[in-house]
């Protein structure tokens, strides 16, 4: 049973006891009459739709507080999931694996404050017409500067050394040991090796610039290399036209991709630095992940760290490897630094406060972007997600029409399966009743959720859930 047959009940339930309610725009005098349409939030969920009349953030994850502070208390209220008060609007999560059944049927939005979105149902929530972002670029300082210290781990048997002096401090042996000992955590120089960076987006651009910086040849591959991270690249790097050929002759390798729960051949990322890459590696390599544990498979890196003396440097758990004396396995802390943290949280609450209140779209991985002119006092906003079908779009432009609304702009995108519209009205001084042509507009056969952005943040939503109307 889906989500959204199991809430059905809890909805019917609230789904026509919500008054016709007046809203009054104090800027402009208009009055904007839609069921549902109130501070009260009595819609999509119900009486406990949001608590305090506010609209509800609800958190996974330790979210930085600056982030946070950005939703003004007054529209807002922040909390954690697990001691809401009631159903969420929208969800900001960082690690959290997101489960269909935690994503109420209130629910407009997701953010993730970081980069990598596999820890969400992203298809699933395609289908439902939420849109889910992230945060590109925020962490990626942070991330680069751990993995430039990965490779200074993986040169010098730091890790085995630190823990070879705890030892001989509990024995009261540092000082007799410290110098003859130190011949067993030889190790190399970074300077004038070459490193290939897999993956030249926001954290293996960074790392290439960087490393060229410490005076390393570098070589990468990405075929999907944008303008933006092409220009932040060393001029004298070589970019390879396959992972295997970047990581030939490379001394150190970092992957920076997303992780795809599918096999390379299927399109995905599944395991994709497997036994063919890695025969392609010098014996004494020293692999950096710092992307996703599931990128590599952990059999084909144990027989090589067997084989060789290369290394694997990581930030994520892996059964096969945590104790290997080659392995140096680190907690998920490539993003865990105050600074990173701070923007990361707050590009995701900016981003999240301009589609909740604005109706714009950027940054993210399922919606197109839509970027919007400043709406003005006498416009009301509405807009409307719908499956990407043929003939959609007529229907919509046609209830507009049956309503006699005079549309100032309308913006119409897609992206896969989903298609965004966005229909400003010009707004007359009489009364405007919206409430039939949002029920028209939100019944319409593949849209699957409107809203009117007018007043309090996030109110008027309407969904279309397999043919009913869920206000
Ligand atoms: N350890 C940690 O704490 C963190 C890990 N990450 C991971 O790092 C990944 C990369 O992050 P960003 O650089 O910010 O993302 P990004 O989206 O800016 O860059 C990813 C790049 O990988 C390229 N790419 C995709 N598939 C590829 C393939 N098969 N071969 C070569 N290149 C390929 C893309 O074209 C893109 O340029 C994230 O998806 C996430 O999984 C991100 C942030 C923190
Ligand atoms: O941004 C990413 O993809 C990360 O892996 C960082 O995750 P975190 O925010 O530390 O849970």
């Amino acid at each position: 049973m889906t989500l959204l047959s199991l809430q059905r009940s809890t909805v019917a339930k609230t789904l026509w006891n919500s008054r016709t309610r007046v809203f009054s725009s104090k800027s402009t005098g208009l009055s904007v009459d839609v069921e549902h349409f109130t501070a009260g939030w009595n819609n999509a969920g119900g009486d406990n739709a949001a608590a305090n009349g506010k609209c509800s953030v609800q958190t996974f994850n330790k979210i930085s507080p600056s982030g946070l502070s950005r939703f003004p208390e007054s529209y807002y209220k922040v909390e954690a999931a697990e001691s809401a008060s009631g159903p969420a609007n929208v969800l900001l999560l960082r690690s959290h694996k997101l489960q269909e059944s935690e994503v109420d049927v209130t629910v407009r939005a997701i953010a993730r404050c970081g980069a990598g979105t596999n820890n969400i149902p992203v298809a699933r929530m395609t289908q439902l017409g939420i849109p889910v972002f992230n945060t590109p670029g925020a962490n990626a300082n942070a991330v680069k500067e751990l993995i430039l210290c990965g490779m200074l781990l993986g040169s010098r048997r730091i890790v085995d050394g630190v823990n070879h002096m705890k030892s001989l401090g509990e024995k009261g042996l540092a000082r007799e040991r410290v110098e003859k000992d130190k011949a067993m955590f030889g190790g190399r120089e970074i300077h004038g090796k070459t490193l290939a960076v897999v993956g030249l987006g926001h954290i293996g651009s960074l790392t290439a610039r960087d490393a060229t910086a410490l005076g390393m040849k570098v070589t990468g591959y990405d075929p999907g290399l944008s303008v933006m991270s092409a220009l932040k690249l060393p001029r004298d790097m070589e970019l390879k036209d396959s992972i295997a050929s970047a990581v030939a002759n490379a001394d150190y390798i970092s992957i920076n991709i997303p992780y795809i729960k599918k096999s390379p051949q299927e399109g995905g990322t599944h395991g994709i630095i497997g036994k063919e890459v890695i025969s392609h590696f010098k014996k004494d390599a020293v692999l950096l992940n710092f992307a996703r544990g599931e990128l590599v498979d952990s059999h084909a890196m144990k027989a090589f760290l067997d084989a060789g003396d290369g290394r694997y440097v990581c930030d994520f758990p892996d059964d096969e490897l945590w104790n290997h004396p080659n392995a140096i396995l680190l907690p998920h802390l490539g993003a865990s630094t105050y600074e990173a943290e701070d923007e990361a949280a707050s590009m995701a609450a900016d981003t999240l406060r301009d589609y909740i209140e604005h109706g714009e779209i950027r940054n993210s991985v399922n919606f197109p972007t839509t970027a919007l002119e400043e709406r003005h006092d006498q416009v009301v906003r509405v807009t409307v997600v719908n499956e990407n079908l043929p003939g959609v779009l007529a229907k919509i432009t046609d209830v507009c029409a049956k309503a006699g609304m005079n549309i100032a702009q309308q913006i119409n995108q897609s992206k896969g399966d989903i298609a965004y519209n966005v229909i400003d009205l010009n707004a007359s001084n009489k009364p405007m009743d919206l409430k039939d042509f949002q029920r028209d507009m939100t019944m319409i056969e593949g849209v699957l959720s409107t809203r009117i952005i007018f007043g309090a943040p996030g109110v008027g939503f309407a969904r279309n859930v397999n043919g009913q109307y869920v206000v």
